[in-house]
């Protein structure tokens, strides 16, 4: 059954080279999808690879700032338990003490038990009553400074071998500040104070500023300088509501960029940059900071549009001429880190690699179909004109290119029992050349040759569609016409003979001969016979009657 039904869909396709190249195609386009399937997945693979390697930088990165963050929350809590319940010992007061002997001075540092506890740095009243954001509150000036001497107990502690350097320091709006890099004893304190006070995140935490007295992120932006740019994650210290100072932590850009590198290194492949929320550089993987953007205007643009939509701790990616770009935002940072992987960079990685394999196992793939199809379609050519060059043979006579006998028979007899059928007339006429042999003899037997292909001729052109003619034997033929009466069919062969007997055949060294030749006409209503070899012979009886009467006629009766 599966078979019948396969012979009829490849029945449906005549010629084979439709089938061969059918199945080439199908072939074809199966590897294509198969290759396409594969980079499809390969693609995936790529972007999970991106996203994954962009995530650990960002981990990393919040898993530092959160470290970061939780030690400014802790300063502050220290600070604010010691605001709530200070402790009085020898060495708080005799801090107060100097206090009150350096307060006028223009700079001053309190330097007690150094081994364990930082210095305190701090400017004169002076400084203070001239800066409206700053005010020396004689009423809480003791509380705030023994507190902020327990802070530098445990300041002193801090950890600053970390893979971001960073630096920590409480800015009194007394006019002190404490650091974990504390200055010398100098004029410096006076610049380096007015610097922390004048900073945007200090007047910021103002509670005008910072109502809901939340840490933030600060960013000094200076675009092309990366020396003395700083990030700052800060946070104001408020007791029984005054608004004490601010406790900050900062941290150099070559910092970051140290930890970009770093972080870099990890997958060796493209390059991590950080961006503020307003998408200005921070700091990225590079040596230097590139001293043009990365991203055009409309670039950034598309970012950000892509950016804003997303949620905190997000992250995306998107295509960008031939650059492939992965982003990520930060939980603990009001930024995003942006990973660029470059067409280059991607080809010489390991999905570059995979990808070209693949690619070029596509191309020699389809090289080798094509070059089977050729070689295929040329086998299936070479066949398909033998076997029809067979059939052709199997049915014609070479020469004459007229049906043989033996399919000339075949055609006739079905013709006429459908003429029989029908009730229609049939009739048969018999042709024989006239003394061929003496042609065959005088001009050799290619020329015979030629009179037979002419004969042959002269005979096709003369009858009509759907008589048929063939030759049945040395230069014998024989023609039948279907729906044909006797009186018809005589002046078909009359017509023949007088067509062949017209011209003079040109053969071979100039010399010119004029044939003819004798036929014999018979017909089914004559004899109420439509058997076709009777009728053949009856018209080979009147044939041989032509012959006898001096050829080059027409003889239709007995
Ligand atoms: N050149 C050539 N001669 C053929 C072919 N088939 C048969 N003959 C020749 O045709 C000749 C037929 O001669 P005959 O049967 O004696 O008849 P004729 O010479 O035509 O004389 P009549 O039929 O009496 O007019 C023979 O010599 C055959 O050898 C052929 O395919 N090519």
């Amino acid at each position: 059954m599966f078979g019948n039904a396969f012979q009829c869909v490849i029945s449906r396709f005549k010629s084979p080279q439709k089938i061969v190249n059918l199945c080439f195609i199908v072939v074809f386009l199966f590897s294509t999808v198969l290759t396409w399937r594969e980079a499809v997945v390969l693609e995936g693979a790529y972007v999970a690879n991106q996203r994954n390697s962009l995530d650990n930088v960002a981990t990393l990165l919040d898993r530092q700032l959160q470290h970061s963050i939780d030690n400014l929350l802790f300063y502050r809590n220290a600070m604010l338990y010691a605001l709530e319940s200070p402790i009085s010992t020898d060495r708080t007061r005799k801090s107060l003490a100097d206090f009150d002997t350096f307060r006028t001075q223009p700079f001053w540092q309190l330097r007690l038990d150094l081994n364990r506890s930082l210095p305190m740095s701090g400017v004169s009243d002076e400084f203070v009553r001239n800066s409206p954001l700053l005010d020396r509150d004689d009423q809480t000036l003791h509380s705030e400074l023994s507190s902020a001497l327990e802070l530098s107990y445990i300041m002193r502690l801090s950890d600053r071998s970390g893979t971001l350097q960073q630096r920590m320091f409480y800015a009194s709006r007394s006019g002190f500040f404490l650091t974990n890099t504390p200055p010398a004893n100098d004029p410096n304190i006076v610049s380096l104070y007015y610097r922390l006070i004048a900073r945007p995140y200090f007047y910021s935490q103002s509670p005008e500023n910072n109502p809901k007295r939340a840490l933030k992120w600060a960013h000094t932006f200076n675009a092309g300088a990366t020396t003395g740019q700083i990030v700052t994650a800060s946070v104001p210290l408020d007791f029984n509501g005054r608004w004490y100072g601010v406790l900050a932590l900062e941290y150099p850009i070559n910092s970051l960029h140290n930890f970009l590198q770093q972080a870099k290194y990890d997958d060796h492949e493209g390059t991590v940059l950080l961006y503020d929320n307003e998408l200005n550089p921070i700091a990225s993987s590079l040596e230097h900071m590139p001293t043009h953007s990365l991203f055009t205007d409309p670039q950034l643009a598309r970012i950000a549009n892509v950016v804003t939509s997303a949620k905190q701790g997000a992250q995306g990616e998107l295509r960008m001429d031939s650059r492939f770009i992965t982003w990520a935002k930060l939980n603990n940072f009001d930024g995003l880190l942006v990973k660029v992987h470059t067409l280059e960079e991607g080809v010489q990685g390991e999905f570059g690699r995979i990808s070209i394999v693949l690619t070029v196992l596509w191309v020699l793939f389809t090289l080798m179909i094509f070059a089977s199809w050729i070689v295929i379609r040329r086998l299936v050519n070479n066949m398909f004109s033998l076997q029809q060059t067979l059939s052709w043979r199997a049915n014609y006579d070479t020469l004459t290119r007229l049906y043989n006998r033996g399919a000339f028979f075949e055609i006739a007899c079905k013709l006429s029992r459908e003429c029989e059928q029908q009730g229609l007339p049939f009739s048969v006429i018999q042709m024989d050349l006239d003394l061929f042999k003496s042609i065959n003899d005088r001009f050799g037997h290619s020329s015979g040759d030629k009179v037979l292909t002419h004969a042959a001729t002269m005979l096709s052109d003369a009858f009509r569609t759907g008589d048929v003619a063939g030759r049945v034997g040395g230069e014998e033929f024989c023609i039948v016409l279907p729906d044909t009466t006797l009186e018809e069919a005589t002046k078909v062969a009359e017509r023949i003979r007088v067509r062949i007997n017209s011209k003079e055949l040109l053969l071979k060294q100039g010399n010119t001969v004029r044939i003819s030749a004798s036929f014999g006409v018979s017909s089914a209503d004559e004899f109420s016979d439509y058997d076709f070899e009777r009728l053949q012979t009856y018209a080979d009886h009147r044939l041989y009657k032509a012959k006898q009467n001096g050829r080059n006629q027409v003889c239709h009766h007995d």
